[in-house]
């Protein structure tokens, strides 16, 4: 009856590591030790390791993650005193300061207890042990690790998402027919496990569409984690991505969880990607086809399972001719690239994008709703937009402190004149100019008005579909 329920207990630690079966790695010097608590732990499903050395057990817990250690305080060297598990002990701590480490003895004393205690072992138990004692233990110490662990995790990844500030999921302005193209095509890759590489100038949204390609994903409820690689200094590179163990540094007194294992089950974006140094990019290679990687100062190779979407304003392909990038990991990276169209090869989400910012930033500052004065919204849709979406935010931020009234007008964008675009027609002369003239000169002028948009142009025309398209053609617009 015990051992069904404990088998039943070691099921439910199964399934919470992720369907692997808890692992448990035990050291005595008496092989008929060994074999009872072998025999024991792998009928409740344990993934047992048994060895007879303290020194095999330095070795194997370099290797191999244990999720609890159970080791025997007397050895060969002296039998009864318990010194030698007591180095072995603070040997394993100093190793791996979270490893839940039993101790076991059939000569306990108190003191030997309360020695081992102090340099960190997590539990106690007095040979010859009971069962079900025993197995309630190893259980508690599985959960309590395993929470210590999360909770690591998790602050870690607070800490990233404070100073980052990237998973707000945004409401996306797509009303341009190639942007609302984009975004389907976003949805649907999203399902895929493919590497995606976002392309385009700066501030088009690249970062924001890669969030909402992680949400629309089947990973959605695991991490997206966002890492500028432009920010990452070359010397911190490793033990940023691949994290550290404790002492692998002379001033490493934490052990550190690497931006990968952070975001394991998860997306890694991995923004401005052109800005890796040439000497790392060898080890973010490695990682992207083996998916696997070491911390910094250990030996063992931890696996991931991660989708890697990252993004740049560079050219890589011409960084790649000039070798500055290696072009095996373009080719790791951009399984699928999408490139995102400048905020002026979208002129219609320009308008809708002003409107969405103005609504944000008057919520924000909690002032009147404001309007923008035709004028305005002309000079918007006409100006070239070099920063794109993130400029435009900006402006209109501006705009509405210094907007006198609850209309927005021309100079509160503070948008010098030379950087507008005028594609306003040339003036006309009513007097010599010919009725074809007139006509042309009328259309232009209201497809300019309404951001070529083409239903809203014939509906202030009066015209009939065919009709416009019939002038369209004619005059060559
Ligand atoms: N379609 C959109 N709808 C609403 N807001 C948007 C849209 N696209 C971008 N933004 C906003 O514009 C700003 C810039 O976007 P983002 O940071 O994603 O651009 P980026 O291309 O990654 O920029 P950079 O190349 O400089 O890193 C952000 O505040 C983002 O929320």
């Amino acid at each position: 009856m015990a051992n069904k329920h404990f088998g039943l207990f070691a099921k439910q630690v199964e399934e919470q590591m992720n369907k692997q079966p808890a692992s448990i790695l035990i050291a005595d010097d008496d092989s008929n030790v060994l074999m009872a608590l072998k025999l024991l732990l792998k009928a409740e499903n344990f993934d047992v390791t048994a060895v007879d050395k303290p020194f095999d057990v330095l070795q194997l817990i370099e290797r191999k993650n244990f999720s609890c250690v159970i080791i025997d305080l007397n050895y060969h060297r002296d039998t009864t005193s318990g010194h030698e598990g007591l180095e072995l002990l603070t040997a394993i701590k100093k190793r791996d300061e979270h490893l839940p480490v039993i101790v076991m003895t059939g000569f306990s004393s108190i003191d030997i207890v309360v020695e081992a205690m102090k340099l960190g072992a997590v539990d106690f138990v007095q040979k010859p042990w009971k069962n079900i004692e025993l197995i309630g233990k190893i259980q508690a110490q599985i959960t309590i690790g395993e929470l210590a662990q999360k909770g690591s995790r998790l602050a870690q990844e607070n800490a990233l998402l404070k100073s980052e500030g990237q998973l707000k999921r945004q409401h996306i302005v797509a009303d341009s027919a190639n942007m609302k193209a984009l975004l389907t095509q976003i949805e649907l890759l999203a399902k895929s496990d493919m590497n995606i590489l976002f392309t385009g100038e700066n501030g088009t949204g690249k970062s924001m569409l890669a969030s909402y390609l992680h949400h629309c994903s089947t990973r959605n409820e695991q991490p997206f984690l966002s890492v500028n690689m432009g920010a990452i200094t070359e010397t911190l590179f490793e033990s940023e991505m691949f994290g550290h163990v404790k002492g692998a540094f002379t001033d490493s007194k934490e052990a550190r969880i690497g931006r990968f294992e952070l975001a394991d089950n998860g997306t890694l974006f991995l923004d401005e990607i052109a800005n890796i140094p040439l000497s790392q990019q060898a080890k973010l290679l490695r990682v992207l086809e083996e998916r696997q990687f070491e911390k910094v100062g250990s030996a063992k190779t931890q696996q991931l399972n991660i989708r890697i979407v990252s993004a740049t304003n560079a050219d890589l392909s011409l960084m790649v001719e000039q070798h500055q990038f290696r072009q095996d990991l373009l080719y790791r990276l951009n399984t699928v690239e999408i490139n995102i169209p400048s905020l002026r090869e979208r002129k219609q989400d320009i308008i809708p994008l002003a409107e969405y910012f103005s609504e944000h930033f008057c919520e924000k500052y909690r002032i009147e709703n404001k309007t923008f004065s035709d004028k305005t919204k002309d000079v918007l849709v006409n100006y070239t937009w070099p920063g794109n979406i993130r400029e435009l935010s900006h402006i209109i931020e501006r705009a509405m402190f210094l907007s006198q009234n609850d209309q927005i007008e021309v100079s509160d964008l503070g948008i010098s004149g030379v950087e507008v675009i005028d594609n306003s027609p040339e003036p006309l002369s009513l007097n010599s100019a010919s009725l074809d003239e007139i006509e042309a000169y009328f259309i232009k002028q209201r497809l300019e008005r309404f951001n070529h948009n083409v239903q809203e142009t014939i509906e202030s025309l009066g015209l009939s579909r065919s009709a416009y398209y019939r002038r369209i053609e004619k005059y060559k617009l």
